[in-house]
């Protein structure tokens, strides 16, 4: 089916909005009167430059006020809509929208509207022009779609129909019956088809519909539902985004584009009017990919977490950096910024890597070369929509090609021990000491002996601001992960917003983070959450190897003993180490921080089998710690 965007859905220029749309894959716009008296272009350059770019002009919209009315302000509107017939004319667009009138001057008189609808019709049928009556959900008199469509049936008139906004219908729907009247309009009477999605709000409807609209699969309205119930009175127009959003208004067009066109085939996937190749659930996280200006400072943090250095790139200065199952890249590529080190990618594992990169190209995910490198394994690999690049790797698979054909074992080699102060030279020492430890430990594994599996928990990764809920989508989406509840933090300079995402054994979680001030560092840290069966015995190891945990203030801990039965000893040692504390019904939570290294720093967690979350209740005291951090020397 045709798909369709209103200009009002994107930001910037009318020309801009055109070439977002086109290049996103829409095949149509709606053009928004607004848009158009603002854009220098004459209406037949506009005409032009949709043809040049493949679009179709689907609507111009919107006419406003225009029945109900005494006759004699209606023969003011039949003037006013002569010359909108003509500029469509110049336009090429032969569908027009009337919104239902909220004119203080409008009757509560059906047979008027319906009349004076009619006589509109005439006048552009005159045009070849077919007029779409839409019911405002805070029309005057006409604020429910039966009520537009008992009004379009009684004005017969064959240039006369309606448009279905989702927007309009869902906000007043209280129960699904409240959708069955649409099965009353024959398919050929509604002439267009709007899709909104918005979140769950209780607030003023029209201040609702003006701000808060988000793109199908992002509120909570059930789109797919109403889209089948209008698919099935045989309606095969297009299918239509009418989004009005502040975020929207303010981000850039060309993402806000593809976002928008994902969300749109996932509808027509979901109603059944597209096959997309089917997601490939993630079963595991083969890697987290570091890259980095400079290795020593994540090296560093590495070694005293216990990874060793288990091989390297054989074409690229890219080494593997390995602790039980938890495996981490560290790229020191010319292309590394010097804003420091920062989480590039994440290698997810698939068991179809093939199909899985087939879903994400079909869902507008930019594909990334599978060979970065002559003689590397031909990896598919995605871009997300903040820019990490998703691998999907089939890790030991003898069929398909391993990502770790790449690497070539490393002999042991003693660490450097003169790459920091004086003061920690004996650290260095210690550093090695449990190098060695973790080496041999690796190396007793083979021989059965029981290790304490360390493997990658989560991953969190922040959004760029105004992209949060398209991010979700993109993961839901195209890897088929589940979204648990969005959650607000509060940071001390702002409010975070994070939402994660699992698959459903947990093996993959990623919490989508995103911060409300974009150049704040610190709320857009991306970070690597290990899992310990002993968060106790890792903090320490990890301190006596040198490393730094982030500290938690006294007044953190007193309170924890307020609201938790600890033993002394148990809060005593949190306190020492700064382990933080949660529990929810499936059981417990303890984590601790590292430093953060440029934009990254790490987690050490423990989780109880049962617990769900990621310790969100804890977030304000960690970030304003780190803020703290930062502000030291
Ligand atoms: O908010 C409005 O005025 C408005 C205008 C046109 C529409 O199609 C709509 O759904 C809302
Ligand atoms: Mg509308």
């Amino acid at each position: 089916m045709h798909t369709c965007i209103a200009t009002v859905s994107l930001s910037g220029t009318l020309t801009e909005k055109l070439a977002a749309a086109a290049r996103a894959g829409f095949g149509g716009v709606e053009i928004f009167e607004n848009d158009l008296l603002a854009c220098p272009l004459a209406p037949e350059e506009i005409r032009a430059r949709c043809a040049d770019l493949g679009l179709s002009i689907d609507l111009y919209q919107p006419m406003r006020d225009i029945e109900g009315v005494p006759d004699e302000v209606f023969a003011g509107n039949l003037r006013r809509a002569r010359h909108k017939f003509q500029l469509m004319n110049r336009l090429g667009a032969d569908t027009v929208l009337v919104c239902s009138s909220v004119s203080p001057h409008a009757v509560d008189d059906d047979a008027r509207a319906a009349g004076q609808l009619a006589q509109l019709a005439e006048l552009a049928e005159e045009f070849g022009i077919r007029v779409a009556y839409e019911a405002l959900a805070w029309g005057r008199h006409v604020n429910t779609y039966r009520h537009a469509w008992r009004i379009v049936e009684a004005a017969g008139h064959p240039a006369l129909g309606v448009c279905l906004d989702s927007f309009h219908i869902l906000s007043r729907a209280s129960a699904p019956e409240d959708l069955e009247g649409i099965a009353d309009i024959p398919g050929e009477k509604i002439f267009f088809l709007q899709l909104a999605d918005a979140p769950l709000l209780a607030m003023d409807v029209l201040r609702w519909s003006r701000h808060y609209r988000c793109f199908p699969g992002q509120g909570g309205f059930d789109v797919t539902g109403l889209v089948r119930h209008v698919l099935a009175t045989g309606y095969r127009g297009p299918l239509s985004l009418e989004v009005f959003n502040d975020v929207f208004r303010q981000a850039d067009a060309g993402p806000t584009a593809v976002d928008a066109h994902r969300s749109l085939l996932l509808l027509k996937e979901a109603a059944g009017t597209a096959e997309l190749p089917p997601p490939v659930v993630p079963t595991g996280v083969a890697f987290a990919e570091l890259l980095t200006p400079d290795a020593e400072p994540v090296t560093a943090l590495l070694t005293a977490l216990g990874f060793t250095r288990a091989a390297r790139h054989r074409g690229k200065p890219v080494d593997l950096w390995q602790r039980g199952e938890a495996r981490i890249l560290v790229n020191t590529a010319a292309t590394a910024r010097r804003d420091g080190p920062r989480l590039a990618a994440i290698g997810l594992e698939s068991p179809d890597p093939a199909a899985a990169a087939r879903r994400a190209e079909a869902l507008l995910a930019p594909a990334l070369p599978r060979r970065r490198a002559p003689g590397d394994a031909p990896l598919d690999a995605v871009a997300a929509p903040d820019g990490t690049e998703l691998f999907f790797c089939a890790t030991g698979d003898p069929e398909l090609p391993d990502w770790r054909a790449d690497f070539t074992g490393l002999p042991v080699t003693p660490a450097p021990s003169a790459t920091r102060s004086e003061a920690t030279r004996s650290e260095a020492t210690r550093i090695e000491a449990t190098r060695i430890e973790a080496t041999r430990i690796e190396a007793t594994r083979s021989e059965g002996t029981r290790i304490e599996a360390t493997r990658i928990d989560h991953l969190a990764v922040t959004q760029p601001w105004h992209h949060f809920d398209e991010a979700t989508l993109f993961h839901r989406s195209v890897l088929g992960l589940t979204a648990q509840a969005s959650v607000d933090l509060a940071d001390p300079y702002g409010l975070m917003r994070s939402r994660a995402v699992s698959n459903a054994d947990g093996s993959v979680r990623i919490a989508l983070g995103v911060g409300a001030a974009p150049a704040d560092d610190t709320a857009h840290a991306a970070h690597i959450a290990l899992a310990t069966d002993d968060v106790v015995a890792a903090a320490r190891a990890f301190r006596a190897a040198g490393g730094r945990l982030l500290p938690v203030p006294a007044n953190y801990h007193d309170d924890l003993a307020a609201r938790y039965d600890l033993a002394d000893d148990e809060l005593e040692t949190y306190r020492d180490l700064g382990i933080l504390y949660d529990r929810d019904a499936g059981g417990a939570f303890r984590h601790c921080y590292t430093e953060t290294v440029g934009r990254v720093f790490f987690e050490l967690v423990q989780r109880d089998p049962g617990y769900r979350g990621y310790g969100a209740a804890n977030a304000p005291v960690r970030l304003a710690a780190q803020h703290a951090g930062r502000l030291l020397p």
